[in-house]
């Protein structure tokens, strides 16, 4: 709602009450409609002062209402009516104008700020553009170029940049609400003409065709197959070429159709998501409104290789002390060097300050007898893991959580060799560690619930999405990848090629394809992984070469291996490039005469595949293992694993995630391709729909929100 005061007895004040961010629900929608009308009828009121309650001026239109039917007045008229009134309106931005929020702001007719507020349009991150006339008073407000800049990419900017930009009259450091009636006071006899925007004319600069059309390719390159971007652009264009009241048409027409766009209500659903895996559980029913999380002032990393100088870089940028550990002198020189240079460079980009005094460099594993976390981030080498963890268990100060950097290792093989495994947890990162969003904080059977809800708490504070999953090879996000590579490779054998398949992901939205990523990461990583699961065999011939445990297996991979093709370090793999280390990934004629030498000296005959194929074949095992690691219970819900693709794997945001996605092709046609595909190829792994999907299926494909219902309680597998 919102409701009306009055101060000073001229000022008529508007508050808008919607907690956490004030969002335009229809209630605070129609409560400013009627608060309008009433402060224009009342005749000692001479200007009026718009404000949102706790300290947030708006967060926007209220997403939680996008699914439902409309009710309450609508934003654009909303919007008219205060521009069109007859006294003097002020914004007073305090918190964030954000959306509908800062289209509310443009619609009174001065702007005073907060010097800690925030303004943008973040519509475009929700698959929409500014539908409240955002599109076209902008332009005539600021200019064509920023405007592109700001609602194109949503982002945020502070109230000084605002104020440079033209977008507010005034910012200050005191109370922006007093601020406000001050100034609505002051300029309450003043003429209204020349204060509404969408009376302004849209400056049109003289190269106006390049700005659109660099601004167009700008957002072809970015976004990905992404639709709200370049509509973001059609609706700023329309501004300049378009009379205000057609420019709000045509912006009504574009809103529409990203509005009932697939993509619209996966990024709202990815935006519920991100913000749904806080509130985590644990298969054993733990939570995180009952788990409090330990204090942790500071912190160690054991191993400083490329995951471990990361890590350092995330906790001591989050401000903890932390002690650094690796047991040869030269490495250690050189980790500090990197770690040196990591943080130059954050500082510089993020306008922070130096965190180089926060880290303590050592040769020694004593250093950390008094930290209260470590994270362990050697290699993956459960042996070596395990000395480390049992010296780590004598060194450290009782209650000292103990974490592992792991991508899949038992985190519970580890807890068994400490005294106190219930203070053992896994903590996933990505690498690079100091700039990926995604940590997976994986929990043992005997892992504490303070211990997890400390490392989520971590997680956070170094900026990252913490995602809680339960323990099992590879967790989430490795478990699920495990089944794409596979089918990538099976793809190769029956006559796709490593372009073909990179070309579809890539169209479907990933920055990059199977194989692409693959040479990016290193071929002998996965080899490695293999080789210790008893899995590359020596080479011989006939079907036994393909078959590992009764299942297909394709050694593709080790085979390039054994060539000493690991990928863009040693300049070969999937694909070739100039040199070692280079970037850019060139078909390789070599390539194809090894996969036609391997495809006969298996018998087999190449065909042709179609890009269906090669996405469903590719995608769906994927996302049956998802249902299967929610039917065991690894993960809570579909969201957790919709987050972990889209901020650890490069799963396109504008398609919500694999669970998301499977949701919108119907769990029906994911089951029925699954058997399609497993008729042709029984002895192919993660084709057989598991019992969750099938169950779900078969329950008329209910609404994603829903499948929790139908989840059995997890049970604990740990
Ligand atoms: C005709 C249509 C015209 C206009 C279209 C729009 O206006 S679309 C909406 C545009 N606004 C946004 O996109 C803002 C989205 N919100 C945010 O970016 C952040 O939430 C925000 C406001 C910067 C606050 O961030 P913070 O990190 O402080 O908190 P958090 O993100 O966890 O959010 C707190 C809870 O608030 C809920 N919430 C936030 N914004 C909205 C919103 N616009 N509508 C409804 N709810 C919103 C958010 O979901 C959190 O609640 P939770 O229960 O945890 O999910």
């Amino acid at each position: 709602m919102a409701f009306y005061s009055r101060v000073s007895g001229s000022v008529g004040m508007i508050t808008l009450q919607n907690p956490p961010v004030n969002a335009l629900s229809a209630a605070v929608r129609q409560g400013i409609v009627d608060t309008m009308h009433r402060a224009l009828s009342e005749p000692e009121v001479k200007s009026v002062v718009i404000c949102g309650q706790n300290g947030k001026f708006c967060g926007g239109a209220d997403i939680r209402e996008f699914g439902a039917k409309m009710t309450g007045p609508p934003l654009v008229p909303m919007v008219h009516l205060i521009e069109a009134a007859s006294k003097p309106v002020v914004a007073a931005i305090e918190g964030i104008a954000l959306g509908g929020g800062l289209e509310l702001a443009l619609s009174c007719h001065y702007r005073i700020a907060h010097s800690k507020a925030r303004l943008g349009f973040p519509e475009v991150a929700l698959g929409l553009l500014p539908g409240a006339g955002g599109t076209q008073r902008l332009p005539r407000l600021i200019g064509v170029p920023a405007s592109l800049d700001l609602i194109t990419t949503g982002r945020q900017v502070t109230a000084a940049e605002a104020r440079q930009l033209g977008i507010v009259d005034e910012v200050t450091d005191l109370n922006a609400v007093d601020a406000a009636v001050k100034f609505a006071q002051s300029v309450a006899d003043k003429s209204l003409d020349a204060r509404r925007i969408s009376t302004y004319p849209c400056p049109r600069p003289p190269d106006l065709d390049t700005i659109f059309e660099r601004a167009m390719q700008q957002v072809r390159r970015s976004a990905r197959g992404a639709i709200a971007p370049g509509t973001c652009v059609q609706a700023v264009h329309a501004a300049v070429t378009l009379p205000y009241a057609k420019g709000m048409e045509r912006e009504r027409e574009l809103f529409s159709v990203l509005f009932n766009s697939g993509q619209a209500r996966a990024l709202q659903y990815y935006f519920f998501a991100q913000r749904a895996v806080s509130r985590w559980s644990t298969a054993s029913g733990a939570r995180w409104d009952t788990s409090k999380p330990r204090p942790v002032h500071k912190a160690a990393v054991i191993g400083l290789g490329t995951m471990g100088r990361g890590i350092t870089v995330s906790l001591a940028q989050a401000g903890f002390s932390v002690v650094a550990v690796e047991t040869q002198e030269k490495q250690l020189l050189e980790a500090k060097q990197a770690v040196s240079g990591m943080l130059e460079r954050g500082a510089k980009r993020r306008g922070v300050p130096l965190a180089h005094d926060k880290i303590k460099y050592s040769c020694s594993v004593q250093a950390v007898a008094d930290v209260d976390l470590v994270i362990e981030a050697v290699f993956e080498d459960m042996a070596l893991k395990k000395t480390i963890f049992q010296q780590l268990s004598a060194i450290c100060k009782p209650g000292a959580l103990l974490c592992t950097n792991t991508s899949g290792l038992d985190i519970d093989e580890l807890a068994s060799q400490t005294q106190s495994p219930e203070l053992v947890v896994g903590m996933h990162f990505f690498a690079p560690a100091h700039v990926m969003q995604l940590l997976e904080v994986v929990y043992g059977p005997r892992s504490c619930p303070e211990a997890v809800a400390t490392a989520m708490q971590m997680g956070k504070k170094m900026g990252k999405v913490s995602v809680a999953v339960g323990n099992c090879r590879g967790f989430v996000g490795n478990r699920m990848l495990k089944l794409y590579l596979e089918q990538a490779f099976f793809l190769l054998e029956e006559g796709a090629t490593p372009e073909q398949v990179d070309q579809v992901l890539e169209e479907f939205g990933f920055p990059m394809g199977v194989f692409k990523v693959s040479d990016l990461s290193g071929l002998d990583i996965g080899w490695k992984v293999r080789k210790a699961d008893g899995l590359v065999l020596p080479a011989f011939t006939g079907t036994s070469a393909r078959i590992r445990g009764g299942s297909r297996y394709s050694p593709l991979g080790d085979l390039l291996c054994e060539q000493g093709r690991f990928g863009q370090k040693t300049g070969k793999g999937w694909y070739q490039y100039d040199k070692p280390g280079g970037r850019v990934a060139k078909p390789d004629p070599w390539l194809f005469g090894f996969l036609e030498d391997y495809r006969a000296q298996h018998g087999l005959v190449a065909r042709r595949i179609d890009h269906q194929e090669v996405l469903e074949r590719c995608l769906y095992p994927l996302i049956n293992e998802g249902f299967q690691i929610l039917q065991d219970g690894i993960a809570a819900g579909p969201e957790d694993i919709d987050v972990i693709y889209v901020l650890g794997y490069g799963w396109p945001r504008h398609r919500g995630g694999p669970m998301f996605y499977a949701s919108q092709v119907g769990l029906d046609k994911v089951v029925e391709r699954l058997e399609h595909y497993q008729q042709i190829h029984p002895d192919v792994p993660g084709l057989q729909p598991c019992r969750l999907l099938r169950k779900l299926a078969a329950i008329s494909n209910p609404a994603i929100h829903k499948w929790r219902e139908v989840i059995q309680k997890p049970r604990s597998q740990l």
